[in-house]
Parts: structure tokens; C-alpha cells; sequence
């Protein structure tokens, strides 16, 4: 069975499409097979995988209001091992059409289920709220990937986050745990970066990923050519660290297997 990695943070632009698309694109790369889940209505992880979204029919919006089969909706890329659940703008209207549904928190989770033992990793790109779409992410996970971006005030609203962590816990997802935090966008010119650092550090503790991905301008270039930053431009900083980013992920999840 594939372990399920929701990628969240309700603040907009903290580098949450960007790595999602990127840890996914790099364990793919390394062999693992891989389906990226984008439940973001601005549709950029899928774009950002190559995917034209002016081509789809259907796309995860099917999946969590019609009921339709996830596999369905589970589109190759041009990257080996890796497919998208697209998005496209309909799934807009999902926040609110969900809300008279039955079991509406747990709809993703029931319609993955199916085609969990395709995959190693499943990714959910989440999007920037904590509304019933995000819900219905962490319902379905094993943990959560959280990217906090380098900048003053990063640990604002960080604890309006965790809370609705531990209400998942409570209610929805006893399962569900803190996958690590990564630190995204770090200007290394500058003290500032390496004082947010600490801060993050202290609070999150061992929680927090050795790689620590700086702004590259390739990183912002890669999606306007639907590509990972692997493909785009694999001997980049930014190539480097996600690469380095999905070998971590690889051993704390074979850390956790021993000791359980
Ligand atoms: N390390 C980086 N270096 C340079 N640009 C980056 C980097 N990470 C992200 N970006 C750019 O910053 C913008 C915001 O990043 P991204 O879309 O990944 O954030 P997000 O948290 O998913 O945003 P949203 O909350 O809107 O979904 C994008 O234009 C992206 O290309």
C-alpha cells in the first residue's frame, strides 16, 4: 500500500504546488511509483506536470461530487512512474457542493482506496485554505508535509494549522502525523533567512527537513513549461535539493517501518 502525503499550509504562495509537483517528479525519478492528487482549484500542479487542463473532461471535481472512479481520472505524464488526478477551475465549486454530501470529509480517501496498491507515494497538493477540500487531503493521509516559506512572520497561522491537525486526529484520521516541515524560498544573502531558520527549528524541532530549498530562479521558471525542475533543469540547486528532499522522505519512512 502507498503512503499518502498531504502537502498543506493555508497561507497562499509558501511553495506548496512547488513541492508537491517536485518531491513527486524526484521519487519518481528515483523508481517509485507515484501519483500526484492536485485538489487545488487553480489547477498549477497540474499544469505544472504537463498536463494542458483545457483538455480535460474531468478531473478530481468528478471524483469528489459525482462519485466517479478515481482511475478514471488518473492521467500519465511525461515523467516515468509518475501520474496526475488533475484539477481544473469546476472543482471551484466543490467547497460549497460538498457541504449537504454524506461522509463529505472522507470522500477522497474512499475514492483513492481502490488504486492505493498502484502506488508508493500518493501527494496531495492542497490548496491555500482549511476548507472541506483540505479536510477531505489530511482524511486521507498518512502525514503531513508542511512548507513554510523563509520570510518574516513564517510561523503565522501555523497554529491555526496544527489545530485542525489535531481535530483530524480526533475525529477523522487517528492515523494522521506530521510528515516534516521544509523550509522553502531561502534567500541565503540575507540574515534574515537563517534567523527564520532557527525560529522554525525551535518550534518544529527534529520535524524539520535538512534540505532547505532557496529561491532558484529555474524552481520558478520550470511550471510555464510544464515541467519538474528535474526535466527542466536537473543540475540546478533547485533539482539538487528536491532530490535530496525525497531521499529524506524515502528514510523516515523506513525508519518508521522498523520501529514499528
Ligand atoms: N524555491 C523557489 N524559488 C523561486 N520561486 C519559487 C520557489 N518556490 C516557489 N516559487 C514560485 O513562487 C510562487 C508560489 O509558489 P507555489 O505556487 O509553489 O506556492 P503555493 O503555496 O502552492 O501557492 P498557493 O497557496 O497559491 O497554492 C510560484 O510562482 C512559484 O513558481
Amino acid at each position: 500500500m502507498g503512503k499518502v502525503i498531504a502537502v498543506a499550509n493555508q497561507k497562499g504562495g509558501v511553495g506548496k504546488t512547488t513541492s508537491a509537483v517536485n518531491l513527486s517528479a524526484c521519487l519518481a525519478y528515483m523508481n517509485h511509483k507515484v501519483l500526484l492528487v492536485d485538489i487545488d482549484p487553480q489547477g498549477n500542479a497540474t499544469s505544472g506536470s504537463g498536463i494542458n487542463k483545457a483538455d480535460m473532461d474531468q478531473c478530481v471535481y468528478n471524483v469528489l461530487v459525482e462519485d466517479l472512479e478515481a482511475e478514471k481520472v488518473c492521467v500519465p505524464t511525461s515523467v516515468e512512474n509518475l501520474d496526475v488526478i488533475p484539477a481544473t477551475i469546476q472543482l471551484a465549486g466543490a467547497e460549497i457542493e460538498l457541504v449537504p454530501t454524506i461522509s463529505r470529509e472522507v470522500r477522497l480517501k474512499k475514492a483513492l482506496e481502490p488504486i492505493m496498491d498502484r502506488y508508493d507515494y500518493v501527494i496531495i497538493d492542497c490548496p491555500p485554505s482549511l476548507g472541506l477540500l483540505t479536510l477531505n487531503a489530511l482524511t486521507a493521509s498518512d502525514s503531513v508535509l508542511i512548507p513554510v516559506q523563509c520570510e518574516y512572520y513564517a510561523l503565522e497561522g501555523l497554529s491555526q494549522l496544527l489545530n485542525t491537525i489535531r481535530l483530524v486526529q480526533k475525529h477523522l484520521n487517528k492515523q494522521l502525523t506530521i510528515e516534516g516541515v521544509l523550509l522553502t524560498m531561502l534567500d541565503a544573502r540575507t540574515n534574515l533567512g537563517l534567523q527564520v531558520i532557527d525560529e522554525v527549528k525551535k518550534y518544529f524541532q527534529d520535524k524539520v527537513y535538512q534540505s532547505v530549498v532557496p529561491r532558484n530562479v529555474r524552481l520558478g521558471e520550470a511550471p510555464s513549461h510544464g515541467q519538474p525542475i528535474i526535466i527542466y533543469d536537473p543540475k540546478s540547486r533547485g533539482a539538487e535539493v528536491y532530490l535530496d528532499l525525497a531521499k529524506e522522505v524515502i528514510a523516515n519512512g523506513e525508519r518508521v517501518r522498523e520501529r514499528n
